[in-house]
């Protein structure tokens, strides 16, 4: 009988529960035939050729710990590429700030099936004992479900913000109108008067200043001070809404507070952040390099240098100092909600772009976040307009797209979810067509990177891949520096990581093209690729034919240094 890869294809696909496990492992066709049980009877050849296969793939096995052969790889990346192929992997990494309307399990295991590559924690709102109830979940979710969700915390940050104006919700500023503004905790409520967050609030402010909510929303002239609080009159009216930011001006210039980046209560949430085994922290309102390195100091006295760490640019100071920012961070993420509070909304495009470039050249992830999809956050469809942003962003080849209240307080999260998974498949693909006809332009990324030699490796190994219609990628990497080298590259195939680090694994959940696999590796390169390989053939993830392009960066056990290789591939 015909051994058809496709038969077995089928059967895997039939068996969710056909893993990979150790009792079985000394011999393969009689697992095949437990697993395949229910099915015997019904479709005798079909198991024959799961047989077939299975004897052959398992060949290359023999010699292997038979303990560390599992393979920690995200079963929605799985599903999807039984079901798209290699071409149709999305590329652009999904994360989704979780929120009252999405903190079950059941919800979250909905984003997690739906594509969410990282949960993000917004340390503003709510209470750490429900932070840590929801990062628990998704880590349980992760071991018993196979998913490889990683999380992230986002730091408050110091912001002068209202914390009571005297109503539940929004209140109306009419032009004209005199308000007090003023850190003062008062019994009761009275009338035009409004609470900040901070003491020092209105420290440095002068009469005749110009007092800014949310960016635009409404305006006030401070007329008089007095001792700390401000009375201010409305000179353009609007909402204040119960946790309005405030911003001072002067001459058209915004004046700092001089508040720390990081104040005392994200100090603790960090403590717990790392307590609790996040991947990622971004720190809100970085406005140098200096607070990144502080932070990157305080986890490596934690022996927690494995968290990364993201830079919100959410500053105009931050815009100022960007590159040097970007250099000591892991990654960015462009904050555009704050963003426009302090750059004029119309240079918002333009600053997103630029702000992916360089990180694309700095070879550091970069998150756009903030309104993708605002609408959804009361309606079931997005607009139109917000169709073409997020097109926009996929267009730009960032590595990731950002949810916040469409996930955290809407009813449709998941309908959100879904929005920037199709427009994703949709501009990716367009993307490809584009490369095919134009080589890729990979020249403006220069050689820029301190490796030069790991640098030049990834572009070639990419330019190849591209040109030769390479169905995969595989990297060997102990610490992701040379996946991330070759997504930098944005290839037209997949690139599929193996990693024996799992902080590396979580880390590259948020790098574009990534599908970071967890796998025992040893310094036998060659035992490495033929390993994986059947490992991955004996899921049913790869057939006969196919093309892979292998990238190494692990030195043999025979070699005095580590190099380099690159080799290609046809699955047999
Ligand atoms: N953990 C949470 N608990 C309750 N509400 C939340 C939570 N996280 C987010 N939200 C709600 O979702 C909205 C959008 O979330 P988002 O994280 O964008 O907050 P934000 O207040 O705009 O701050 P930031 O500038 O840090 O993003 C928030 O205004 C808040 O109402
Ligand atoms: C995400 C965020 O903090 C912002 O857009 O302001
Ligand atoms: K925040
Ligand atoms: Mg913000």
């Amino acid at each position: 009988m015909a051994v058809s890869s496709d038969s077995v294809l089928k059967i895997f696909t039939k068996h969710p529960s056909f893993n990979l496990k150790n009792e079985f492992l000394g011999n393969a066709a009689g697992a095949c035939r437990v697993s395949c049980n229910a099915r015997k009877q019904r479709n005798k050849g079909r198991i024959i050729g799961v047989k077939a296969v299975a004897e052959a793939s398992f060949k290359a096995l023999e010699g292997f710990d038979k303990v560390k052969l599992e393979l920690g790889l995200d079963s929605v990346a799985e599903k999807e590429l039984r079901e798209n192929g290699f071409t149709g992997m999305r590329k652009t990494k999904l994360v989704c700030t979780i929120g009252p309307a999405c903190c079950s399990l059941e919800d979250l295991e909905k984003l997690a099936k739906g594509g969410m590559n990282v949960a993000r924690l917004n340390m503003c709102h709510n209470t750490r004992e429900w932070h840590r109830d929801v990062i628990r979940k998704i880590k349980t979710l992760n071991a018993e479900k196979g998913f490889c969700v990683s999380v992230m915390i986002d730091t408050e940050g110091s912001q002068i913000h209202v914390v009571d104006h005297g109503a539940p919700s929004s209140l109306k500023a009419e032009e004209g109108s005199v308000w007090v503004f003023t850190a003062q905790n008062f019994e009761g409520s009275r009338p035009f008067t409004v609470r900040a967050n901070y003491e020092g609030f209105s420290e440095g402010i002068m009469v005749g200043d110009e007092l800014i909510i949310d960016g635009g929303m409404a305006s006030f002239q401070v007329v008089e001070r007095m001792g700390n609080d401000l009375r201010c009159k409305c000179t353009d009216p609007g909402l204040l809404l119960p946790r309005a930011k405030l911003s001072f001006w002067r001459n058209g210039k915004l004046s700092y507070q001089g508040l720390p980046t990081i104040s005392e209560k994200d100090w603790e949430d960090i403590a717990f952040g790392i307590s609790e085994g996040v991947d990622f922290i971004a720190v809100s309102f970085v406005n140098d390099a200096d607070s990144v390195k502080d932070l990157k100091n305080y986890l490596s006295t934690k022996k927690s240098e494995s968290v990364r760490v993201l830079a919100k640019i959410e500053s105009l100071e931050s815009l100022q100092k960007l590159e040097e920012i970007v250099k000591v961070s892991d990654g960015i993420m462009v904050a555009r909600g704050d963003l426009g509070v302090e750059v004029p909304l119309e240079q918002i495009p333009a600053v997103q772009e630029d702000i992916t470039d360089i990180c694309r050249k700095l070879n550091k992830p970069v998150i756009i976040a903030s309104q993708l999809l605002e609408s959804m956050v009361e309606y079931p469809t997005p607009t139109r307009a917000e169709v073409a942003d997020v097109s926009e962003v996929v267009r730009q080849h960032a590595d990731a797209m950002m949810l916040s209240g469409e996930s955290a307080i809407g009813p449709y999260g998941e309908k959100a979810l879904s929005v920037l998974r199709m427009v994703s498949n949709r501009m990716e693909l367009q993307s490809r067509e584009e490369n095919y006809q134009s080589a890729i332009n990979q020249h403006y990324l220069g050689v820029s990177l301190p490796d030069h030699i790991s640098e030049e490796i990834c572009n070639s190994a990419v330019q190849m891949a591209n040109k030769l219609g390479i169905d995969a990628i595989f990297v060997y990497t102990r610490h992701g520096e040379m996946a991330s080298l070759l997504s930098r590259n944005r290839p037209n195939p997949p690139i599929f990581a193996f990693t024996d680090d799992n902080d590396a694994r979580m880390a590259l959940n948020l790098q574009w093209g990534v599908i970071p696999i967890l796998v025992d590796l040893s310094d036998d390169m060659e035992a490495n690729i033929s390993k994986t390989i059947a490992l991955i053939k004996i899921k049913g993830m790869i057939n006969d034919g196919k093309s892979v392009l292998i990238v190494s960066d692990l030195s043999p056990s025979n070699a005095r240094a580590s190099f380099q290789s690159i080799q290609v591939k046809t699955i047999e």
